[in-house]
């Protein structure tokens, strides 16, 4: 059987990237051949097999052809004609499709290697706009790349930039727009994935909340950077930073801010009240994406609360016990401590702000330790009953938050 290597595993490993899963593509075989050898059929819209040993996914070689608008709109054509080159030369981007064979030789008929020697993403050729999910896989891609120094060819823009006014990326169906945005939210630079879909004039069409930021003032003492846009840009990339690859994490950085977009223009650049505005577009975006539902909680609670986190040490004992129950904090102990990042994201987001300390993080944690070391059935053995119990628990979580903060005051 004649298989390759290619895709991702052939493009990351020319590039120094750590190995993720590694695709074949597998010529001059049938389905039935391939049963034969042992392999398990998985594909529903492709002739895709699992290898019987490995698991690893073997794909026959194909054509595609359009046949209807949008992401699945193809007739596939996999037959033991179709050669090495007429499959790569149906795939998005020259730097993924270089095919390698078991001997380590490198099939490269389009000029992939040349385009991540010049840390270029080109689009294979004009097919490229049949498929408009590749324009947020573009603009994934770069969240990756962008920090090795890639761009996207001048030409490649060009044609997202057609596609997207053709209104193609509206055919996208929710699970793939979430499915590239969560893959730039685990990469080393999401705001590329922002600006490439701004630069294709494509972001309005997935994400408008968060393409309305742009443009939006803030107050230039808190905000050097000024522009909210370029705040969510800043604040995503901290994420990145400060939790990578924590996409619950990284999507709550990008929308904490979404009700900046609602502020009444007489009220500019000052946002009052913009935790609670942003709680409606949050909504809207999750349900419309099927955000899943450890983003979505997260991202309701750093949009409603990061105010009150950079605040904590104004806070009052017991309305830092009124925060952590808001928070579902001890039913859901893990949540305080994403919470703490994305809030030190939002904090540490702004241009020149990079290195500021946010002592905020670590009091958050520390204070929701102590309150979360006691708990009802403690207080139950002590021979407290029913909304006894409630009030005693309110009062020695509130006493062990006092406790937490005296211990580090100013630490
Ligand atoms: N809309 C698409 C989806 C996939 N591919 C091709 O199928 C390969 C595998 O797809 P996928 O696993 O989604 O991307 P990878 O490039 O492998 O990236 P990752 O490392 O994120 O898996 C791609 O490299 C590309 O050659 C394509 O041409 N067009
Ligand atoms: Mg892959």
């Amino acid at each position: 059987m004649k298989s390759y290597l290619v895709g991702g595993a052939v493009r990351d490993r020319l590039l120094g990237l750590p190995p993720g899963d590694r695709d074949f593509v597998v010529v001059g075989e049938t389905p039935e051949s391939m049963l034969a050898a042992g392999f398990r059929p998985v594909g529903r819209d492709f002739p895709v097999f699992l290898h019987p040993d490995t698991g690893e996914e073997y794909a026959l070689a194909r054509t595609e052809r359009k046949s209807a608008p949008g992401h699945r709109g193809f007739v596939v054509h996999a037959d033991p004609s179709v050669t090495l080159d007429q499959d790569l030369a149906r795939r998005d981007f020259t730097i993924n499709a270089i095919a390698e064979d078991a001997d380590g030789d490198v099939v490269d008929p389009l000029g992939g290697v040349r385009d991540i020697e010049a840390r270029v993403l080109r689009h294979v050729g004009p097919a490229f706009v049949e498929d408009p999910l590749r324009v947020l896989r573009a603009a994934r891609f770069m969240a990756r790349l962008a920090p090795l120094g890639f761009e996207v060819a001048p030409e490649t823009m060009a044609l997202m930039r057609q596609m997207a006014a053709g209104g193609e990326l509206d055919t996208l169906v929710a699970e793939r727009v979430w499915q590239e945005l969560s893959k730039a939210l685990s990469a080393a630079q999401p705001s590329a994935f922002l600006r490439t879909l701004r630069e294709a004039d494509a972001l309005r069409a997935v994400l408008p909340e968060v393409d309305a930021l742009y443009g939006v003032p803030q107050r230039a003492e808190y905000h050097p950077e000024v522009d909210t846009g370029i705040h969510q840009e800043l604040v995503s990339d901290m994420a990145a930073r400060l939790a990578p690859g924590d996409t619950v994490v990284g999507f709550a950085a990008l929308t904490h801010d979404l009700g900046k977009a609602r502020t009444p223009a007489h009220e500019l650049p000052r946002h009052v009240g913009h935790e609670q505005a942003g709680l409606a577009p949050l909504r809207a975006l999750c349900e419309r994406l099927k955000v899943p539902l450890e983003h979505r909680d997260l991202a309701l609670v750093a949009c409603r609360e990061h105010l009150n986190v950079h605040r904590l040490r104004e806070l009052r004992d017991t309305t830092v016990h009124d925060l952590l129950v808001r928070c579902d904090a001890f039913r859901k102990p893990g949540r305080i401590a994403k919470l703490a990042l994305v809030c030190e994201a939002d904090k540490r987001g702004r241009l020149g702000l990079e290195d500021e300390p946010y002592p905020q993080a670590a009091q958050l944690r520390r204070m929701h330790a102590a309150a979360l070391s006691i708990q009802a059935r403690d207080l139950a053995r002590e021979g407290l009953e029913g909304p006894a119990i409630g009030d005693a628990l309110r009062k020695a979580r509130v006493a062990a938050i006092r406790a937490a903060r005296g211990a580090t005051a100013d630490a």
